[in-house]
């Protein structure tokens, strides 16, 4: 096809890129997803299972899940990997403590043989909050930069004042293009 027509088939296509949004409890998933979705900021409680809802941006239709996050119900993630396109990990960079955790779990994902072509986009949430660390120490803390044959990126943003999700939604736009 030449450039011109896939782009065309592209703009008209109805498919939508399936994309998992992943992290701890508390984390800000289901914010974020709803920021994305009425961009609005929803009262959340914990999730247990999951939210999925269709989201258009910049032309583009996404299929969005949203996971729970807590300890007990992290193991039931793997079930959702099959065709994802890119994983949105959401880190609250308020939470110090549980950053080690959060890294070795971002870790065990990324093993997982279903997602070795998966784009990784991290957001380094809550950033509206004091005493936040940046994307940098965030980055820092989950290894990011030591991945091999990852498209990765990571962004600061905040789910309730809306601040750097755009950015990060910028970024997963053109490489889920690229990888079309
Ligand atoms: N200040 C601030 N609070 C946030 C932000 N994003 C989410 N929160 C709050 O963090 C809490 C948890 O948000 P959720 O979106 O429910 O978190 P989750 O990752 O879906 O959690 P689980 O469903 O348990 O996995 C809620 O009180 C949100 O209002 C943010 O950017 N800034
Ligand atoms: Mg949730």
């Amino acid at each position: 096809m030449g450039a011109f027509q896939s782009m065309f088939s592209r703009l008209w296509s109805k498919k939508e890129v399936r994309i998992l949004i992943l992290g701890l409890d508390n984390a800000g998933k289901t914010t974020l997803l709803y920021r994305l979705k009425i961009g609005e900021v929803v009262t959340t409680v914990p999730t247990i299972g999951f939210n999925v809802e269709s989201v258009t941006y910049k032309n583009l239709n996404f299929n969005v899940w949203d996971l729970g996050g807590q300890t007990s119900i992290r193991p039931y993630w793997r079930c959702y990997y099959a065709n994802t396109a890119a994983v949105v990990f959401v880190v609250d960079a308020t939470d110090h403590t549980r950053l080690e955790t959060a890294a070795e779990e971002l870790a065990a994902m990324l093993n997982e043989d279903e997602l070795r072509d998966a784009s990784l986009l991290v957001f380094a949430n809550k950033q509206d909050q004091p005493g936040v660390l940046g994307a940098a120490e965030i980055s820092e803390a989950l290894k990011l930069p030591s991945l091999k044959e990852r498209n990765w990126s990571i962004f600061g943003c905040s789910a309730v004042t809306g601040d750097g999700v755009n950015d990060g939604m910028d970024w997963l736009v053109t490489t889920v293009q690229e990888n079309q």
